[in-house]
């Protein structure tokens, strides 16, 4: 499965939490099992050396496995590591209710927000029923108490992550201008196009406007900006809302029509076109020329087809602009000209 740049990064930030964590239990393990041997602690000594060996083969599994299903594999097994600890203390009269500590973070990354902390309340009641049989009530009350603001805390922080990840995600696929896709998502949707092979098909429109540097030298660059913001808003209101607009460059605009012919491309780009002939743009004059060509997978590469898609834009920018041309009809226009144009 592709994955997008946002995803890989996050990916690869767990996978070095995984690593350091699993550094850490490592540590601690060697430290628990050396003291409680030492201390003639037979079972608890015991118990730290199996965690040791099961983390310390995750830790290779980490390393030598691709990096999604490695930190996925290390994250089950410390968890279900810590829940067989606490029902091993329970079988052998220690309740051992400091490994409940380490359980949130690790669920925090297995899982997220609020199905971490169903984890982590399940969690809490099950290690306090479990020592609730083995120690005074008083004793189960402080762990319940520290172990819920623990949960607390570590809920809010899993909270402002998620939402700190959707913000950063949309400003990064986001144009912040015009609040439609930028250039590097297009990049993505078509490196996604190529990579899918199979006998796939979609429809390019290349939409730019029409005299735009006079438009700026008449009314002031904030006035571009704004017919820019006000342009993108009108496009994707006549778009149906699967069909995702993108800022191609300053003035122009690209759609990637999935599954769809040149026909159907056409008539879209018309109804794009009058939508924004007939808006109100506030005292300026401001209409589009618009460029449509379709790729199949099998019929050459997605960047021959935004070549076709950009010389048939050029081709309704030299036949009087604001219009649209399908690359059928664009294909006679030699590139020489288009550049001259
Ligand atoms: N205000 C504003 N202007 C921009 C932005 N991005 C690009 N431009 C301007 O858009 C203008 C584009 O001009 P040209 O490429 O000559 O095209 P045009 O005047 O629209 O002419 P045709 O495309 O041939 O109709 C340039 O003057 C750029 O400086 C932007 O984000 N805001």
């Amino acid at each position: 499965m592709r994955r997008d740049s946002f995803s890989l990064l996050r990916e690869s930030m767990r996978w070095r939490v995984a690593l350091v964590l699993a550094v850490l239990v490592t540590v601690l393990m060697v430290a628990l099992g050396t003291l409680n041997t030492r201390l003639g602690l037979q079972d608890t000594a015991l118990l730290a050396w199996m965690v040791l060996g099961v983390s310390a083969s995750c830790t290779v599994a980490l390393l030598v496995l691709p990096r999604g299903i490695g930190g996925t594999i290390f994250f089950t097994a410390i968890a279900a590591l810590l829940v067989g600890a606490v029902a091993f203390g329970y079988e052998h009269g220690r309740p051992m209710q400091h490994w409940a500590y380490i359980l949130p973070p690790v669920l925090i990354f297995l899982m997220r927000s609020s199905r971490a902390l169903v984890g982590m309340v399940i969690y809490g009641v099950y290690v306090s029923w479990v020592t609730s049989a083995l120690v005074p009530l008083i004793e189960v009350v402080r762990f319940a108490s520290g172990y819920g603001l623990l949960v607390c805390f570590m809920y809010t922080y899993a909270l402002l992550q998620e939402r700190a990840a959707a913000m950063l995600r949309y400003h990064s696929d986001h144009d912040a201008l015009s609040n439609c896709f930028n250039r590097r998502t297009f990049n993505e949707a078509i490196a996604g196009l190529t990579a899918s092979g199979g006998d796939r098909r979609c429809t390019f429109l290349l939409i730019d406007i029409d005299h735009f540097k006079a438009i700026n030298d008449q009314h002031g660059h904030l006035v571009g900006d704004r017919v820019i913001t006000q342009v993108a808003a009108e496009l994707g209101r006549v778009l149906d809302p699967g069909v995702p607009l993108f800022r191609y460059g300053g003035e122009e605009f690209a759609i990637m029509l999935a599954d769809a012919d040149e026909g159907t491309g056409l008539a879209l780009a018309e109804r794009l076109r009058v939508a924004i002939a007939g808006s109100d743009f506030v005292g300026v004059l401001v209409m589009v020329s618009i460029g449509v060509a379709e790729w199949r997978a099998n019929q050459g590469s997605v960047a021959a087809a935004l070549g076709r898609a950009d010389r048939a834009l050029y081709a309704a920018k030299r036949s009087g602009r604001n219009r649209v041309v399908g690359d059928s009809a664009s294909a006679t226009v030699p590139i020489a000209e288009r550049v001259e144009a």
